[in-house]
């Protein structure tokens, strides 16, 4: 038998990263409008309760403790956290499960997660988004509404910590800074596309 290829080597997940406000809903909001059936998000697995309307490996994958912790042991997640009492975190198979569906998997998450895609065997590409400068950052989080004064501190400095990350050669494939929306849009979409490969290997 030949040996099987992974499928993340075809479609190679995308890990975009970058401080809040930075702008990257918006971007993938037009990036999926722009590629319909493309991509697709990873299921995250949770020890909540379902909620009414909530279906089992749509929403979330809804799990015991037990079972979610033996999984942490396993070094199965990419990134876990508790949040009021319950567990959440996505797995290295949601990410897979993505691509064998074959649709790219995109991943937004912060500095941390970055860090450990980077521990797994998942093939991903990496892009950072930037706000032009810490400055206009913090007027978009005010322009948004959505922070408090204490939340919009917090984001702040984090940001400055994640773009002194961004910084380290060979972290990220691309850096994109998102001063104007169209460009920003433009050449994120030029990579992501990468001449109609998707970052495919094969
Ligand atoms: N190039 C741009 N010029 C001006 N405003 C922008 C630009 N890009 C995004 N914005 C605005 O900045 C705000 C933050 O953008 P967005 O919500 O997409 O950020 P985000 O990186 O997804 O943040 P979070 O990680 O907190 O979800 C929004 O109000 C958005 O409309």
């Amino acid at each position: 038998m030949p040996p099987t290829v992974p499928a993340t080597q075809k479609h190679r997940p995308i890990v975009i990263s970058g401080p809040s406000g930075a702008g990257k809903s918006t971007l993938l909001k037009r990036l999926f409008a722009a590629h319909p059936d493309t991509f697709g998000f990873s299921v995250s697995h949770t020890t909540r309760a379902p909620r009414a309307g909530e279906q089992d490996g749509r929403e979330y994958n809804f799990t015991s403790r037990e079972k979610f912790l033996a999984l942490v042991a396993e070094g199965g997640f990419i990134e876990h956290a508790l949040f009021g009492g319950n567990y959440y975190g996505t797995s290295t198979k949601a990410v897979k499960d993505v691509a064998e569906k074959e649709r790219i998997c995109i991943l937004d998450i912060e500095m941390e997660g970055v860090k450990q895609v980077k521990r797994t065997d998942l093939n991903a590409r990496f892009v950072f988004l930037a706000p032009p400068s810490v400055e206009v950052l913090e007027q978009r989080l005010r322009g948004r509404g959505t922070e408090d004064e204490e939340s919009l501190r917090k984001r702040l400095r984090q940001a400055e910590r994640e773009m002194e990350y961004a910084r380290v050669e060979g972290v990220h494939e691309r850096v994109i800074v998102n001063d104007d929306l169209d460009k920003a849009y433009r050449e994120l979409e030029e990579w992501v596309v990468d001449g109609g490969r998707f970052g495919s290997e094969q």
